[in-house]
């Protein structure tokens, strides 16, 4: 299998290439040139499975033989040992025909763990296969941060420099990202929000001699590895309600567009979903565009949900080009004027084709409080605000009473300990090993939203740029 960029210029590269490089030289996302189909037999054998032996069956069709023949049992078979639930990715009921899948029982409390403790060891099994040391850049509103650095520290062949928006992530979120002391590590809180984070990425990648010279790698949705490994839960939880023989539905909240695009990837693979309801919250661009077709991007604003607090959600362009038929030289177009401008022009067909699979729903602090607090009421679950936003849009927009919907909850209420206080009353407690987390000492780089500064810093810190 080989990647194609969604801009249509950059040249095919196969998985290695792809999972080291980041951004398409012509500034798009990868994408396999074709979907693999998992038919009903197969679907059917994942059902009961261990998660790590389904999920190396889900990727091994998108790698290379090399890695694909026995290295990715081992390799999943070693990320999900560190999860701290037998069944990696539980699914609690929570009425007749809605589930909560609870994805935050890795590492650093998050769903992001699932794609980064993989990519950590594959990032490390194909360098030391080309004998190359990468410098990973990344952008974080918050928890791609802390499960990208606690899967790259201390690796020999990997520097990993991550942005934050300074006083825009909760306390929980930064301090795990700068309580890691490991020379291989950097954090920068950015003097600007997360959207400036990853236009500063991005611009990084665009730059092709530092690209070269630090041999920048992605760690963020860009790398279409992280989402192809999200894919793999959209199947555990379809399987387990009745998949391939009968469709399920699901709720994610929604910021980079990245996590539910995964599920997108798994219907293209044959898993039969009804609907993907995006769940927002005030910075709404995507629900806006699914209910009224107009995407513009609008300032933005600071919620209880700050790892949503996005406008330019970049896996967007990842369905533009499938809803533009797969051509590049439309979406680079589009997207020029989407930077230029600030709207980006989807054609009625394009909005009618979105709105076949995806729906939207958005909520406010108030009403996501609201929202934690009846779920507490009602089933005594402490959740997190992102989760309470998906919990919220599976009720609200689920297409029927019958089709299940699986509401992601993509992070563990402790890492938003003040806004499920404020809701519920209790203060949700952090496990036992992160409990020093607000003695540890922080390290940190203040650097404004300059880009020069940004690159220089970035050079200081690549050892691949050194050597
Ligand atoms: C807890 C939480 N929920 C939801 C999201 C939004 O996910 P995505 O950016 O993939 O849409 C994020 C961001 O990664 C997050 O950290
Ligand atoms: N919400 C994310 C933002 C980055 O998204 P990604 O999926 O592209 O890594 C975060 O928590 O950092």
């Amino acid at each position: 299998m080989l990647y194609i960029s969604t801009r249509g210029e950059a040249p095919r590269l196969p998985f290695d290439d792809v999972l080291l490089s980041g951004l398409a030289r012509d500034g798009g996302l990868y994408l396999p040139d074709h979907w693999p189909h998992f038919d009903a037999a197969t679907l059917r054998s994942f059902a009961g499975k261990p998660y790590a032996e389904v999920a190396a069956e889900v990727l091994r069709p998108f790698l290379p033989d090399s890695v694909a023949a026995d290295v990715i049992d081992r390799l999943t078979a070693r990320a999900y040992a560190r999860f701290g639930h037998a069944a990696t990715c539980p699914l609690v009921q929570l009425d007749p025909s809605t589930w909560v899948q609870e994805l935050f029982h890795g590492p650093t409390l998050a769903f992001k763990d699932l794609a980064l403790q993989l990519l950590g060891d594959l990032f490390e099994h194909v360098l030391a296969a080309r004998g190359e040391r990468i410098t990973i850049i990344g952008a974080t509103s918050g928890d791609t941060g802390s499960a990208a650095i606690e899967a790259c520290r201390e690796r020999e062949r990997i520097d990993i420099v991550m942005l934050h928006p300074a006083g825009r992530v909760s306390e929980v979120q930064r301090r795990q990202m700068t309580t890691v002391d490991a020379a291989n590590v950097h954090n920068v809180a950015l003097d600007g929000t997360f959207d400036d984070c990853q236009a500063a990425v991005k611009a990084m990648f665009a730059d092709t001699a530092l690209r070269d010279q630090c041999g920048l790698a992605a760690v963020n949705s860009i790398n279409v590895a992280r989402i192809l490994a999200q894919a793999v839960y959209y199947i555990t939880a379809g399987v387990a309600l009745g998949a391939p023989d009968r469709p399920v539905s699901y709720a994610v909240p929604t910021g980079n567009f990245g996590n539910v695009y995964a599920g997108y990837m798994a219907a293209q693979m044959g898993l039969p979903v009804e609907r993907l309801i995006v769940g927002s919250n005030s910075n709404d661009i995507l629900t806006r565009f699914l209910n009224e077709g107009a995407m513009d991007a609008r300032s933005v604003v600071a919620t209880l949900s700050p790892s949503m607090d996005i406008q330019v959600s970049s896996n967007f362009e990842r369905l533009l080009f499938d809803l533009l038929d797969r051509d590049g030289a439309a979406v680079r177009t589009r997207m020029a004027r989407f930077r230029d401008t600030g709207s980006l022009d989807v054609p009625a067909t394009a909005w009618r084709a979105a709105r076949d699979i995806f729906a939207g729903a958005r909520y406010d602090d108030r009403e996501t409080l609201a929202e934690i607090a009846r779920i507490h009421r009602e089933t005594g679950m402490l959740v997190d605000p992102h989760t309470a936003i998906g919990i919220a849009a599976a009720r609200d927009r689920r297409p029927d009473d019958s089709t299940p919907v699986v509401a992601l909850a993509t992070a563990h209420p402790a890492k938003f300990p003040d806004a499920v206080e404020r809701a519920t009353g209790e203060r949700p407690a952090l496990p036992p090993r992160l409990a020093g987390l607000y003695d540890w000492p922080e390290h940190a780089s203040e650097l404004p939203n300059d880009l020069d500064s940004l690159k220089a810093f970035v050079r200081e810190c690549s050892r691949a740029a050194a050597a």
